[in-house]
């Protein structure tokens, strides 16, 4: 409760330096002249933890906590952040699979934030979600045809021609054959079922799809494939997408615009560009640190590593003011009474901070550094010109590995298990009991996950026969190929005598 009380304190700051009125127009002539399709405002999504015979509610978890922003028609809007910052539930919240706790969500301009199961059904049309997991998404009894015409059962939608031909026709949209339609989800690789999960998606034709975390659960050689066919996916049909991700590589490739979330609130909302090339938050800055530059020519050019010390804090009980002050190296006594509002300090660049990077400072009377703002972060200089760079930058990273310090930036690359471990470690008695909250969840994916999960045991085992069976084949046709060669050297050795 008192967060809340800090939070509208904050709400009544009003930095100095935001853009003015008019430039805001401006931008929004610019990039942002597209129609909105989804709008969000105040989006809380807090799972509640009971405790006790009565199971009064003792705390939450404030997965989202007040989020703002626009979707317009046809771009792509990227959601990164560390695990644990409430990505995913955002868009379980924003496809109205969980009901949000506060805030208005605006499809088309129509509030859907408190419509029922019945009255969402027709908008289910319009706004479908592709899953991380393609192993746990698809049902392994049922065939891809009969998974990928489900939305038409369930929608009652009679496609012309019939779904046979219709479902067809999408398998051959995703890249896939239409002669698949008989097979089962076993009898198809990561990528494979990723594609069939997307012509599920694209079934009804939706205006909104949104994908979480799409490709991290296939190969990084798959990943591309499946990248572009979502981008010609949506030149071709004119989808808009919210795509949820943790590697920022991803995200830079797909997005239009990107929104980074730190511990349930959007820190800085911006376009591709102004955010990779000049990232506002400081903890923007310490992700895109930690971003790989492939190209080795180019990697000098990238100044320092920031690896930020410290865990993520609890979403029970998240840090007062702004909820980053605690692992900032530029935290000031303002950072930590007065919650940073998000506000437009370039056209097209939405960032929430007393003392951004790139831009004028929203609260210069406030110079002193937080004691834990010194301690906050350390910089790893790229090893590269000389030995003794090496050598030293080196010596800087080691003492790191021996402490017990989780170097959160890089945590997307290097830690996410520890991460998630530690985010779900901390909740995972308020999980066990809001499970029974999740009730609200859309009937038909529970449905879908529970028998899935039921028959993931039946699936591996017809998966670990399917392999044997390849393999015995795969023997076989060598052996075949062995004999027939050796057929064909001994024709060649009696021709020649
Ligand atoms: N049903 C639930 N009950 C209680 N807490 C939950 C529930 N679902 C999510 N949470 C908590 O909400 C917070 C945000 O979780 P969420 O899955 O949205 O994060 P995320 O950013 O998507 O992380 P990841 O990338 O690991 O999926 C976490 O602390 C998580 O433990």
């Amino acid at each position: 409760m008192s967060e809340t009380k800090k939070t509208d304190a904050a709400d009544a700051v009003v930095p100095q330096q935001a853009v003015a009125p008019e430039d805001r127009a401006d931008s929004a002539k610019g990039s942002g002249d597209r129609e909105v399709l989804l709008r969000v405002q105040g989006l809380k999504k807090h799972f509640p933890i009971r405790k006790g015979v009565l199971q009064r509610q003792v705390a939450a978890v404030k997965a989202v906590d007040g989020i703002d922003f626009e979707v317009r028609k046809g771009e792509t809007l990227g959601v990164v952040g560390e695990s644990g910052c409430g990505k995913s539930t955002m868009g379980r919240v924003i496809t109205r699979l969980q009901d949000p706790t506060g805030g208005t969500i605006e499809f088309e301009g129509q509030d859907i934030t408190s419509l029922s199961v019945g009255k969402m059904r027709p908008l289910r049309r319009d706004i479908q979600m592709i899953f991380q997991d393609p192993y746990g998404s698809l049902n392994p009894r049922h065939t891809i045809g009969s998974i990928v015409s489900a939305p038409f059962r369930l929608q009652g939608v009679a496609p012309e021609g019939g779904v046979k031909k219709e479902v067809q026709r999408l398998l051959e949209l995703v890249g896939l054959s239409p002669e698949h339609y008989n097979r089962y989800p076993h009898e198809f690789s990561g990528g494979q079922r990723q594609r069939i999960g997307i012509a599920r998606a694209l079934a009804l034709k939706p205006k909104l799809v949104v994908a979480d975390e799409p490709v991290s659960a296939l190969d990084v050689s798959i990943q591309a494939q499946v990248v572009n066919l979502m981008d010609d996916l949506q030149s071709e049909l004119g989808l808009t997408y919210v795509i949820i991700a943790h590697d920022l590589s991803v995200v830079r490739h797909v997005s239009d615009r990107i929104a980074v979330m730190y511990l349930g609130k959007i820190v800085e909302l911006a376009d591709r560009t102004s955010l990779y090339e000049a990232p506002m938050h400081p903890y923007t800055k310490a992700l895109m640190s930690a971003v790989p530059v492939p190209d080795p020519k180019r990697r000098g050019a990238k100044s320092e590593r920031i690896l930020l010390k410290g865990d993520v804090p609890s979403p029970i009980a998240p840090p007062s003011g702004c909820r980053f002050h605690t692992r900032c190296w530029k935290a000031t006594e303002i950072c930590k009474t007065t919650e940073p509002p998000l506000l437009e300090l370039k056209p097209g660049q939405q960032v929430a901070c007393h003392h951004p990077e790139n831009a004028a400072d929203q609260a210069p009377q406030d110079t002193v550094l937080l004691s834990a703002a010194r301690e906050a972060v350390e910089l790893v200089i790229p090893a590269q010109s000389s030995p003794q760079e090496s050598e030293a930058s080196k010596e800087a990273s080691e003492p790191e590995a021996a402490e017990p310090v989780v170097a959160k930036a890089a945590a997307e690359e290097e830690a996410p298990a520890e991460a998630e471990a530690e985010a779900e470690g901390a909740d995972d008695a308020a999980e066990a009991e809001t499970e029974a909250e999740e009730g609200d969840a859309s009937a038909e994916t529970e449905a879908h996950e529970a028998e899935a999960s039921a028959d993931a045991e039946a699936a591996e085992v017809d998966a670990s026969v399917e392999a044997e069976t390849e393999a015995a084949e795969v023997d076989a046709s060598v052996e075949a190929e062995a004999k027939s060669d050796a057929a064909e050297a001994d024709r060649q050795e009696s021709t020649d005598k």
